[in-house]
């Protein structure tokens, strides 16, 4: 059985005003898409997956020496983490790895990541160059959203390198690589239980890539305001017998809010889809979440599709927050700190 795919597939192997106006459609209409033209194969793909399996593997006792720490850096155990703090009470049943503190001209993190990762070279290698072409994909998702924007050129930057020139790779940003693991129980009941709860993502865009026979990622259409699956997409053979399946990609908070609501960041969740009570098919993602530099600037984008909008995001602010106070603001939330 084919589920129906409520959102555009967009190739983006070539930078051009047409791929720029696709992409900028979706963005501002559901915000979420799929990408072809990525780069990735499905090799490549697979070998980041068996990576994340293989770690997530190891013994509880060895993992949870590497605890998630209050930059959102390590392990977050089951239970540890409530995206909907309002809507499900409980923690949720998943696990997740978080590699913060990227360094995108080396691919490498500031901070300590589990040694087990270190044993081999080919792991640190497979890690360090998914989190370089993460960010190089992203910045060309940018690139075409800001063509698609008709950001005004200045002086310091041409308006295509707005957002590039505030993604730095070398600066400190909450861009974050995380792999995630739902395991596939099948005494849950998949009405009541929440695998991720409805919730935005943070930071510009976010690139995900899921497996097939795994689903249960949802958004809360903008368009026809229900719950849309986000199936498994495969790759389209007539135009690479190599190439992995579409990427997804949606927009985050701080992209919405920097262009004043125009590019939507959409509401989702991941939920059990009732056939996980029969396979007990667990579910494993892949997910970059890209930041702005800590010290941008959330001032408004200019644009006249931006400057058009009254009373929204920063359009709407007294004084301009970072991109840092911005993260830092969520993630309290996110797992019940105070500040
Ligand atoms: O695992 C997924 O498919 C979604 C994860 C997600 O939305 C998140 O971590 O922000
Ligand atoms: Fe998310």
């Amino acid at each position: 059985m084919t589920t129906e795919n409520p959102l555009k597939i967009v190739d983006i192997s070539e930078i051009n005003q047409s791929t720029a106006e696709e992409l900028y459609d979706a963005a501002t209409s559901q915000g979420f898409l799929f990408v072809e033209g990525h780069g990735f194969s499905q090799d490549e793909i697979d070998t980041v997956f068996k990576l994340s399996k293989q770690f997530f593997e190891l013994d509880s006792s060895y993992k949870t020496k590497y605890a998630i720490d209050s930059s959102n850096h390590g392990y977050a155990d089951f239970g540890g983490e409530n995206l909907d703090p309002k809507g499900q009470k409980k923690g949720e049943p998943k696990e997740a790895l978080n590699i913060t503190d990227l360094n995108f001209l080396t691919g490498k993190s500031s901070k300590e990541i589990p040694d087990w990762f270190y044993e081999d070279p080919e792991r640190e290698r497979i890690i360090s160059d998914i989190v370089g072409r993460f960010y190089e994909l992203s910045i060309k998702i940018l690139k075409l959203l800001a063509i698609g924007l008709k950001i005004d050129d200045s002086d310091e930057v041409k308006g295509e390198d707005w957002f590039q020139s505030r993604h730095s790779p070398s600066k400190v940003s909450g861009s974050t690589l995380r792999f995630l693991h739902y395991p596939g129980q099948k005494s849950l009941n998949p009405e009541t239980v929440i695998r991720a709860g409805a919730h935005t993502d943070y930071g510009s865009v976010t690139l995900l890539f899921q497996q097939e026979n795994q689903e249960g990622l949802e958004i809360y259409s903008p368009i026809s305001k229900q719950w849309e699956p986000v199936p498994f997409v495969g790759a389209d053979k007539s135009k690479s017998t190599t190439a992995g399946p579409p990427l997804v990609v949606n927009i985050g908070d701080i992209l919405s809010y920097w262009t004043a609501g125009v590019l939507k960041s959409t509401i989702h969740r991941v939920k059990f889809p009732a056939k996980v009570q029969i396979t007990g098919q667990d579910r494993y993602s892949i997910v970059f979440f890209s930041q702005p530099n800590d010290e941008a600037l959330l001032e408004p984008v200019p644009s006249a599709a931006v400057k058009s909008i009254q009373n929204r995001g920063a359009n709407n602010a007294v004084t301009h927050i970072t991109a840092k106070q911005h993260l830092d603001n969520r993630l309290a939330a996110t797992y019940g700190w105070t500040k």
